[in-house]
């Protein structure tokens, strides 16, 4: 009898008997593969927290007890687990979100899916429970080993250790990945903590002594219980985390569902802040997952779930054609390095580590960390490519400001996913990057539109070594080459077309200069004289492009980031600064959250399609149809 379907909140999963809880895991792991594999999604790690979850809401009572899952991508199960089945539309519009969500239910907290926060919420809460007096509230935070190499989780913990009456139980969920096996001294210490050989040998040991004594009955199994707790407390390495002042309850297996909520129901009763490390498998129970060497199928598009392989081809072009030139790079210059925060295949940077070894350096989750030991590198000689995605260089604005540019170090940000992205939600859109850089004296950022002008802008890049760089791309596919029908002081002119009236300047910010070639082809079928240009490298603005704006009555900036501070923004600034009185409209993304959607669906409801642009321009040109 299907369990499942009975299960709308989190009550009805406390009150299931502890031998339906089998069952339900496999329920659960079967809708996972079925339901993932038809809308793409987070499948590994939401595989590899099942029995993690149900012991969670067995032993807490949210949302009384506040749960906060870092970075949320491992919430699948959580969401079903609290009365929300329908995955159908997983991270589309009027869908699922692939993350927390509070408009979808009272037991999501924290929908910024940028990892290592998860420990600083969990803090504050926990301070003002104890301050409002709330002493029967918990609160449980989740955070994987990926995420504990974030800078903000050591903040968290050494304020967490100072609250010894707070009621605050950390979950370390430990699969031993971010996507690649997790890197540096925390993921051996936590190895350590796991893999001691005595205490897994002594431990084994103990389990086959036991079953050698007779049918595993309650008597033997309070006696492994024991031996558990005994070898823990003996063999066991004593970790960092009791040095710190904070309890350590663990390692427990994460797939014993009665295991772990023992574990956090001990955990809770203790009172004060707790750490409860739980070794999860990523990927737990999915064959194809399990056997994916690459990442365990952290995040996956449409996949045919008979063999886990995808539905469509790879979809990411952009970054392929990074990973070969960077390549390249590598080859004519021995001073480049790369840098990845914990994303070397993700980010396109695997073919340059398998050639360069020593020369790809993986930080964690730690791009604070990647931003200024990339100064550190200049500063000794080096020249770090610090490839990442677009929305997660935002946390390290201060270091690239006052660590990179005021020393004009020689660093170069590859920022992929730049623009918008979607289905990811509000917190993963790369549209803030071109605002927060043209902040930065100093930076160039470049915009490449296709193929061609991104191999040229990363080969120009590596050449300036006394100034920061910036090369930012998108999400998916690459668009067909556009050629240049003339170049001006570096500027692409892509079309010109002849006409009588006012006429219209249209700059195409990286992918965007295929819309406004698109938007050139509708003006001029309206008559009206257009120029259509890219000017690749776009912060600082280019004299040449502020020149070509007073050759205009009219110019339309259309760009793939925010329009607060953007490339149309800076652009109309410098042209009043240089006195040409030209008006300067900026089409792009407005300063707001965006709601998960597909691409498509955002680009039309912001109006970023090429015959909304046109249609606006001729409005302002024209005035509105009457
Ligand atoms: C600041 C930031 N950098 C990078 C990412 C991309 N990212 C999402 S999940 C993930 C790995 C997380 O590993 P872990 O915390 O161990 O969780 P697991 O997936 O293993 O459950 C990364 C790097 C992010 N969300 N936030
Ligand atoms: C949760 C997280 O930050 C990443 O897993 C991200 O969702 C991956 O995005 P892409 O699918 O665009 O690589
Ligand atoms: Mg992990």
């Amino acid at each position: 009898m299907a369990i499942l379907p009975r299960i709308s909140s989190p009550a009805d999963v406390r009150a299931l008997r502890p031998a339906q809880l089998e069952g339900l895991a496999q329920e659960i792991r079967d809708f996972l593969v079925a339901s993932v594999s038809r809308t793409g999604g987070h499948l590994g790690p939401n595989l590899g927290v099942v029995e993690l979850t149900l012991a969670m809401h067995r032993a807490f009572e949210s949302p009384r007890d506040t749960m906060i899952f870092d970075t949320g991508h491992q919430t699948y199960v959580h969401k079903m687990l609290t009365g929300r089945s329908d995955f159908a539309g997983l991270r589309q519009r009027g869908g699922l979100s692939g993350y927390p969500c509070r408009e979808e239910s009272v037991h999501d907290v924290v929908e910024n899916s940028h990892a290592s926060t998860a420990l600083s919420w969990a803090d504050g809460i926990a301070k003002a429970n104890e301050l409002r007096g709330h002493v029967d509230r918990h609160v449980v935070a989740v955070i994987g080993d990926g995420a504990l190499t974030g800078g903000m989780a050591w903040e968290a913990l050494n304020n967490i250790a100072a609250g010894q009456d707070r009621r605050l139980v950390v979950v370390v969920n430990d699969n031993g990945r971010s996507y690649d096996p997790t890197i540096g001294g925390l993921a051996h210490h936590l190895d350590t903590l796991r893999t001691t050989r005595g205490y897994e040998n002594f431990l084994a040991w103990g389990k086959r002594t036991l079953r050698r004594s007779g049918p595993p009955g309650r008597l033997a199994y309070e006696a492994l219980h024991g031996l558990k707790k005994g070898l823990k407390d003996v063999v066991a390495p004593q970790g960092l985390f009791e040095d710190l002042g904070i309890k350590y309850v663990g390692p427990v297996d994460g797939h014993d569902v009665t295991a772990v909520e023992q574990s956090l129901r001990r955990a809770k009763a203790f009172g004060g802040p707790v750490i409860v490390h739980v070794i999860t498998e990523k990927g737990r129970g999915y064959v194809p997952a399990e056997q994916d060497v690459a990442d365990r199928f952290h995040a996956v598009g449409k996949i045919h779930p008979e063999t886990g392989l995808p539905v469509a081809p790879s979809r990411f072009g952009w970054t392929s054609v990074f990973a070969d030139e960077m390549v390249r790079i590598g080859r004519r210059r021995p001073d480049v390095v790369g840098i990845t925060a914990a994303m070397l295949q993700p980010v396109g940077l695997a073919p340059f580590a398998a050639e360069f070894p020593a020369r790809a350096f993986d930080v964690g989750i730690a791009e604070q960390h990647a931003v200024t030991s990339a100064a550190g590198m200049a500063f000794a000689g080096l020249h770090p490519v610090v490839a990442v995605y677009a929305t997660f260089l935002n946390r390290a604005f201060d270091q690239v400001l006052l660590d990179v540019a005021l020393h004009r170090a020689g660093v170069t940000f590859v920022l992929d996913r730049a623009g918008l992205t979607g289905d990811d939600g509000a917190s993963h859109n790369g549209m803030w990057d071109m605002s927060l850089m043209r902040m930065v004296p100093g930076l160039h950022l470049a915009a490449p539109r296709d193929e061609p002008t991104l191999r040229s802008a990363l080969r120009e890049a590596v050449d300036v070594d006394d100034a920061p760089t910036v090369v930012r791309y998108p999400k998916g596919p690459l668009p067909d080459a556009l050629e240049a029908v003339d170049t001006v002081d570096g500027v692409d002119v892509l079309a010109r077309h002849a006409g009588d009236g006012a006429s219209v300047l249209v700059v195409g910010i990286g992918p965007m200069a295929h819309l406004a070639v698109e938007v050139g082809r509708m003006l001029d079928a309206e008559g009206l004289p257009t120029t259509v240009v890219d000017p690749r490298w776009v912060l600082p603005v280019p004299a040449a492009l502020v020149k070509l704006a007073g050759e205009h009555d009219h110019v339309v900036v259309v760009e793939d980031g925010l329009v607060e501070g953007g490339v149309g923004a800076v652009l109309g600034q410098r042209c009043a600064e240089a006195g040409v009185g030209v008006p300067v409209q900026a089409v792009g993304i407005p300063l707001t959250f965006l709601d998960h959607a597909t691409r498509a669906q955002l680009l039309e409801t912001l109006r970023l399609r090429a015959e909304d642009v046109a249609h606006d321009v001729l409005a302002l040109v024209r005035g509105p149809a009457v």
